[in-house]
């Protein structure tokens, strides 16, 4: 058997990527480019504040200047680049997300023999009781969590220019930590927002929402999505909220949004991302895995979507692009069959 260098190669950049992964969560968990920002760039100074050993961090280092992550070297110092830039701690970091992915979601992935197997959650597997349950008794994961879903909201502010809320009543069904809902107040004077999420993310939602548009034009609701949603709504949105769920649950929600709205101008908005099974890319198909490891769910083609929806009475009117692979789909209520 003759060797293909390159397939070999192609393997081998492949096997180790976790690898990479891992130094670059070793070098946020150990603050390195917090260190370096604020001076301390050398290999001695970088081991004197993190308190790891100076061959470590230099053996870290040579790797992450080699993948471009930092610039320089440990005697005259290390440089941040604008990869690292991302992880610095503040506002829209991505350090919460390394963490996250270093940690509960790493140990998730290791349980992907068995997760792709039967179609079920590796994180359970793993910690005994599903993710969103576990995030209810862990607050720092449910922050770091929320961390990393508002590192991918960078579509949040574009959601008011392929959708006119004003005037509207509007319903975020699972709405977090209220990013999105205080992006469209904030954009949209006259409307108004209703927050459902479950009873552990009350506080955390009222705060960004007080924090920034105000809780005036606010309602937050405490409850289950399954159960009921509130009514009266002009727009349900649900926003990366689905993928989580299987079919039935899915129709469930849809069923409930269909039946709380306000009229027949009432509209459903959902904001997600989409898998292609013809020409498939990379960043969907690896967060669809990436969802069956944490939540044992995926996401679904918007062919499939749209089956859900008119399992549950809804039909799709347009679609949208957003940023970050995200998809508008608007959705209306079916007019009932003339008799
Ligand atoms: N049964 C439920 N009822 C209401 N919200 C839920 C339920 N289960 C999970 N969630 C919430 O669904 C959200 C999915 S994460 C998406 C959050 C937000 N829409 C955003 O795009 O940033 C989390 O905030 C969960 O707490």
């Amino acid at each position: 058997m003759t060797v293909n260098v390159q397939a070999t190669r192609e393997v081998i950049e492949m096997i180790t990527g976790g690898w990479r992964a891992q130094a670059l969560y070793t070098a946020v968990k150990l603050g390195l480019a917090d260190h370096i920002e604020a001076g301390r760039t050398t290999g001695a100074e970088l081991a004197e504040s993190t308190g790891a050993s100076e061959e470590g961090i230099h053996r870290l280092m040579r790797l992450l200047v080699a993948t471009g992550v930092f610039a320089g070297n440990g005697s005259t110092g290390y440089r941040n680049t604008d990869v690292s830039a991302a992880l610095l701690d503040g506002p829209g970091s991505l350090r919460d997300m390394c963490l996250l992915y270093g940690e509960e979601f790493y140990v998730a992935w290791q349980h992907a023999h068995h997760a792709i197997s039967t179609v079920s959650s590796g994180f359970e597997v793993a910690y005994g009781q599903p993710f969103y349950d576990y995030l209810g008794h862990h607050a720092d994961t449910a922050r770091r969590f929320h961390h990393t879903l508002n590192a991918a909201s960078m579509f949040f502010h574009q959601v008011p220019e392929v959708f006119d809320f004003s005037g509207k009543m509007v319903v975020d069904v699972g709405g977090g930590g209220g990013e999105l809902l205080a992006s469209i107040l904030g954009a949209t004077p006259d409307a108004r927002g209703t927050l459902l999420d479950r009873e552990h993310m009350m506080p955390k939602a009222g705060e960004h929402l007080a924090a920034t548009v105000g809780l005036d034009r606010v309602e937050l609701v405490g409850g289950d999505m399954f159960t009921d949603v509130p009514k009266g709504g002009d727009v349900y949105i649900l926003c990366r909220v689905l993928a989580a769920w299987d079919d039935e649950a899915v129709v469930t929600v849809f069923e409930n949004c269909r039946r709380a709205m306000a009229d027949s101008s009432a509209r459903l908005l959902l904001l997600d991302r989409f898998v292609e099974d013809q020409n498939p890319t990379v960043l969907p198909s690896l967060w669809d895995l990436h969802l069956l490891m944490t939540t044992g769910g995926g996401h679904r083609s918007r062919e499939r979507i749209t089956a859900l929806l008119d399992r549950a009475g809804l039909d799709v009117e347009r679609k949208a692009d957003l940023p970050m692979e995200t998809v508008a789909l608007v959705a209306a209520a079916r007019a009932p069959a003339q008799p």
